[in-house]
């Protein structure tokens, strides 16, 4: 596992405080689930042997990772890999079967069933795929209901609600109902719903594979522009690479229920830490996620006077065209000091994948992926640079009753 590089949300050399903190968690599914984990040889079997030898299928496979105090935290991986379950596991709509897990400090597997509540109604609201709309209330009163479970008052929750409708761009919808929208327009609301109970912790399970292309991406910059304007704290399921580098400021990516990275998008483009994410990223567009840091060069007193000035977290895209159009290579200014240079052999480098360093990487993190396509295909392998759809159905999905706010059944 690389090690991540700090956050922007993070004051400069202050380690943010973790919101939840995730200690070797397991979840097996399947007889006698706990003996896997505590037995040396059954926990080292692969997916396979371990299925063959005792029916089970570990899930989530001692996994460790903090999610910092204002982050959007990716988690990453192919089917089934294990991405749900073990954020099911944060809220225990799952039940791990063993290792740590706090919130705040707070140990989440010690929560009896009112805390447990609270912490699902509260602390950290899901929204998912299928919102779980109420078909025949208006759209306020869907957005207003997880504050009705609450208990808030009619007056006070509307007021919220409609706060909430406006903030996620849908003012002038609050009498519809969820029929009279668009898959796109209907996720907003789901969206709206979760927000306004103001969790401290958002959390996100492949919202919106089911919305077509260019609403997805909508959908992702409403996420990147809330994100940006509260600072709330967001964890982001997706099977979707181009989705993952887009918003995540670090990305856990896994492999049969284990985590096989967690780092920036840069660490993971620039840096993969095996040959399976090194597969898994080669087609992405490098001079798209990578910055101008990790092809700088200290400059000459010359150079530092001279050429076109970019932003440490500039990508080398930008340095290009900068480079290109004035014909000579530019400077690296942070803060109005130069820190550095990239000439046009550098950020070439950088391009062919034979040049930079992502460990040098700072900033947000979050890559701006334009146009490309580097989404996963459903057969188990990154589908190369193919203008793959997401996964699941184009059809805008429907409202899906048995998934109400504040969901918290236990699944498992
Ligand atoms: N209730 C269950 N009982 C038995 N096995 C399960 C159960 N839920 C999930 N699994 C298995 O655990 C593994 C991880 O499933 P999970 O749904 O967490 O993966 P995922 O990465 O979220 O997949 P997807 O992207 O398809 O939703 C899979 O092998 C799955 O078959």
């Amino acid at each position: 596992m690389s090690a991540a590089a700090p956050v922007s949300s993070a004051a400069p050399g202050v380690a943010a405080a973790p919101v939840f903190s995730v200690d070797g968690l397991w979840k097996v599914f399947g007889p006698k689930a706990e003996r896997v984990p505590a037995d040396p040889e059954l926990a080292a079997l692969t997916p396979a042997e371990l299925r063959s030898r005792t029916g089970c299928t570990a899930a989530v496979r001692n996994v460790s990772f903090d999610v910092r105090k204002g982050e959007v935290f990716v988690v990453m991986g192919l089917s089934g890999s294990g991405k749900s379950t073990l954020v099911r596991c944060l809220t225990r709509l799952i039940e791990p079967t063993s290792g740590g897990l706090a919130i705040d400090g707070e140990d989440v597997l010690a929560m009896d069933k009112t805390r447990l509540r609270e912490l699902r109604r509260h602390r950290a609201a899901m929204v998912f795929q299928h919102f779980g709309l109420l078909p025949h209330r208006t759209v306020l009163d869907n957005v207003a209901y997880g504050l009705e479970i609450q208990g808030v008052g009619k007056a006070e929750r509307r007021a919220k609600a409609a706060e909430v409708v406006a903030k996620v761009g849908l003012e002038g919808m609050e009498q519809r109902r969820p029929g009279q929208l668009s898959g796109g327009q209907q996720q907003r609301v789901g969206l709206a719903r979760a927000l306004a109970v103001d969790p401290e912790v958002l959390l996100f399970d492949e919202p919106f594979s089911a919305l077509d292309p260019l609403i997805r991406r909508d959908m992702q910059e409403e996420v990147i522009r809330l994100h940006r304007e509260e600072g709330r704290t967001m964890v982001f399921i997706t099977h979707d690479l181009n989705e993952a580098l887009r918003l995540g400021e670090r990305i856990a990516l896994m492999r049969d229920g284990r985590i096989v990275q967690l780092g920036t998008p840069e660490e993971i483009v620039g840096s993969p830490a095996d040959d399976y994410v090194r597969e898994f990223v080669r087609d992405v567009p490098r001079e798209q996620v990578m910055t101008v840091r990790t092809a700088m060069r200290t400059a000459s007193a010359e150079e530092a006077g001279n050429g076109p000035a970019v932003a440490p977290d500039a990508t080398v895209s930008e340095a290009i065209e900068a480079v290109a159009r004035a014909g000579c290579a530019a400077r690296v200014v942070d803060s109005g000091r130069c820190v550095g240079v990239v000439d046009s052999g550098a950020l070439l480098g950088v391009v062919a994948g034979v040049g930079g360093d992502a460990n040098a990487a700072v900033g947000d993190g979050r890559a701006s992926v334009g146009g490309s396509q580097a989404a996963v295909g459903d057969d188990g392998a990154p589908a190369r640079g193919s203008q793959a759809p997401a996964r699941g159905s184009q059809a805008p999905a429907k409202a899906d009753p048995g998934l109400a706010a504040g969901d918290d059944e236990e699944v498992a």
